[in-house]
């Protein structure tokens, strides 16, 4: 273990963001999605918005910048290969052959990996923490997080670049772990929002498939350098299973999608409108099928368990085409 990760409190967590910006040598440019976080209290709190539960033995930042956050996430990684070094051993726990155990999720050595498109701030990155990338607690990945294969992780924690803040949430969703992200304060109301609220709807009830969903702070402009046009809300992801079931999930989907392209329609109307968007050749059997009381009211008022219900029987009813 070398110094850099036995010194973690000393090596990574403290660094300023304004020195690390001018440092990066180029600034922030928001037409390229670059808005870094220069409040360190916010940059502090960040990773603590993990549960105490979550495996953070590899985290997964997009969109590093010139660092700021990176440098609190490789505080975590570290402090983990430090915990794991500082760790009583257990002999009456040890395994017989100790080469063919796999690692112990809590006290193995931590690691991060991050997704920056940007080639000037991703070698960045990978000068300002070189320890780190030679210790094998960091790697940086050039791309685009709506295309590179996105590596094994078991928590992503990021401030992520707005203009694709939608795509990136549903890469990610699906993946199940927790998640620790960054947005605009209008989209995660949406996010986190209950049937019957009028920010409610297809974001709603697609991220809330996949995780409990809450908004765990409000962030200021000023929070930021350059500031966005909004403010902006750190949401904590935390994976579950939904209290429903459905069979087709990408139908679920695509279901949900269709009936909000109609919210001021009754359900009734918005299931017969949207056979082109849903897939379903045969709406009006749906409708003869559904409970009149769900075909009365709005999208906008089914909660997610309604949707699944409605979606099965659509399903089974309205000869749904293979997508
Ligand atoms: C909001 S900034 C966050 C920077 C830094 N993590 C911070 O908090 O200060 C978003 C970052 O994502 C990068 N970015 C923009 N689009 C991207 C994409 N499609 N894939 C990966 N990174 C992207 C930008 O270059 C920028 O560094």
């Amino acid at each position: 273990m070398t110094d850099s990760s036995t010194g973690a409190g000393a090596a990574y967590g403290g660094r300023d963001p304004d020195a690390l910006a001018r440092r990066a040598g180029e600034r922030a440019n928001p037409d390229r999605d670059q808005h870094f976080l220069v409040d360190d209290r916010v940059l502090d709190r960040i990773p603590a918005y993990l549960p105490d539960d979550a495996d953070a033995s590899h985290l997964l930042e997009i969109g590093g910048g010139a660092g700021a956050l990176t440098d609190r996430l490789l505080a975590v990684a570290a402090r983990r290969g430090s915990d794991a070094d500082a760790a009583p051993v257990d002999a009456d726990a040890a395994p017989v052959d100790a080469d063919a155990a796999p690692a112990d999720a809590d006290t193995a050595p931590g690691r991060l990996s991050v997704i920056e498109r940007d080639g000037v701030f991703a070698d960045f990155l990978r000068e300002e923490f070189a320890t780190a990338v030679d210790d094998g607690l960091l790697d940086v990945i050039e791309g685009d997080a709506l295309d590179v294969d996105l590596p094994p992780f078991t928590a992503c924690v990021a401030n992520l670049p707005y203009g694709v803040s939608s795509e990136i949430a549903f890469r990610l969703l699906p993946e199940g772990k927790p998640l620790v992200l960054m947005f605009q304060v209008e989209f995660a109301e949406r996010m986190v929002a209950s049937a019957g609220e009028s920010e409610y709807g297809r974001l709603s009830v697609s991220a809330q498939h996949y995780a409990a969903v809450e908004i765990v702070e409000r962030v200021p402009k000023e929070a930021f350098d350059p500031q966005p046009a909004v403010e902006s809300a750190v949401v904590l992801c935390t994976p579950r299973d939904p209290e429903y079931e459905v069979g087709d999930e990408a139908f679920f989907l695509r279901f949900v999608k269709a009936l909000f392209t109609q919210r001021r329609k009754t359900v009734r109307n918005a299931i017969r409108n949207t056979g082109h968007i849903s897939g379903l050749d045969d709406p009006e059997a749906v409708v003869d099928a559904a409970d009149e009381d769900l075909l009365r009211r709005r999208p906008g008022d089914l909660d997610p368990s309604a949707f699944a219900a409605l979606a099965e029987l659509a399903r089974e009813r309205g000869s749904p085409a293979e997508v």
